[in-house]
């Protein structure tokens, strides 16, 4: 193994510490709603986590745990509770939600400036035209991890293999922020080796156990995975880590690399976010007219 592997729980773990350190100086702490619907294991236990870091970082913690069967108008009024209660700051709807609600809807409902997942529209727009905003959690993870292994993006060949809303998408946007040239690949692109053999940078977000083969891979390039499998032989992620090892100049592990960032990235964001409902409050308190709201302040571009 030539590698260098970048180690996401040590970098979440400054992250969430950081955090800490700037919650304990506010004059309110922040709020973190989570919303989880349904038994799914895997999603209790990321809320559950989610739930404890945010109690570790000296946050409050918000829960609403709906039943598999509950209506769309049920989770709506959850949504439209939280939106309008004062001490939450973010609120984050646990995805995969169950086929009989529309998952899209639901998030839109969010109130932008509580979207600390960065998934409704009007923060996607934000990313895609480069405003600030809250930007989505696991994409901001990755770019934290590259700069944490000091990866130069300017002018680098950026490959996204994958285009989900949560990951892939944008992901491509927060690199092209950094200057990277980006490729997004998908189920459709033909001859994938062809493209990630070209990058620098390949962000492996298909959802397919172990597609990124050494085959995939240019000798120094740095390999993020952000899969997680459950397999027989234990998790796994989307790229084949003892193959690749070999070949890349930095890569991440799974577990241990991109996961841990998503939570952390989530504790950052509810600070962000109660950051700007604090300053709003302080506008309208003196001015005595309502707070300019024209987005979250983090510089645009950044992760
Ligand atoms: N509303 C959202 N839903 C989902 C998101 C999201 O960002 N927002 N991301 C994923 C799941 N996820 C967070 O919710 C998440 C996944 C994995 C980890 C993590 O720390 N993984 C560990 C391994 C833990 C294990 O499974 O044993 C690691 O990689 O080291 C954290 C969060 C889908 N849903």
């Amino acid at each position: 193994m030539s590698a260098t592997i970048i180690d996401g729980k040590a970098v979440a773990q400054t992250l969430r510490h950081r955090v800490a350190q700037e919650v304990a100086a506010l004059d309110r702490r922040p709020g973190l709603a989570t919303i989880l619907v349904g038994e799914d294991p895997a999603s209790a236990i990321y809320v559950s986590n989610k739930r404890k870091l945010c109690v570790e970082a000296g946050m409050r913690d918000r829960h609403r745990l709906l039943s598999a069967q509950v209506s769309q108008a049920e989770v709506e009024d959850v949504i439209d509770e939280l939106n309008l209660d004062p001490e939450v700051d973010g609120i984050l709807l646990q995805l995969p939600l169950p086929k009989h609600l529309d998952a899209p809807s639901l998030i839109e409902r969010i109130d932008p400036d509580k979207d600390v997942d960065g998934l409704t529209e009007t923060n996607a727009g934000r990313l895609a035209l480069g405003r600030p905003g809250l930007r989505p959690c696991t994409p901001s993870g990755v770019i934290q991890l590259l700069d944490s292994a000091a990866v130069h993006l300017e002018g680098a060949h950026a490959v996204v293999v994958g285009r989900s809303d949560l990951v892939g998408r944008p992901q491509a946007q927060l690199l092209l922020a950094r200057d990277a040239t980006v490729t997004v690949c998908h189920r459709h692109t033909r001859d994938l080796a062809s493209h990630t053999r070209d990058a620098d940078i390949v962000v492996a977000a298909a959802g397919v156990p172990k597609l990124i083969g050494a085959e995939h891979i240019k000798p120094g390039a740095t390999v993020i995975d952000v899969g997680i499998h459950r397999t027989e032989g234990g998790l796994c992620g989307d790229v084949d880590f003892d193959a690749v090892a070999g070949i890349a100049g930095h890569i991440t592990p799974v577990p241990g690399g991109v996961g841990p960032m998503t939570i952390a990235t989530l504790l950052r964001n509810t600070l962000t976010a109660a950051n700007l409902h604090n300053s709003s409050h302080r506008e309208t308190r003196t001015n005595g007219s309502g707070p300019a709201r024209d987005g979250v302040a983090v510089t645009a571009g950044q992760p």
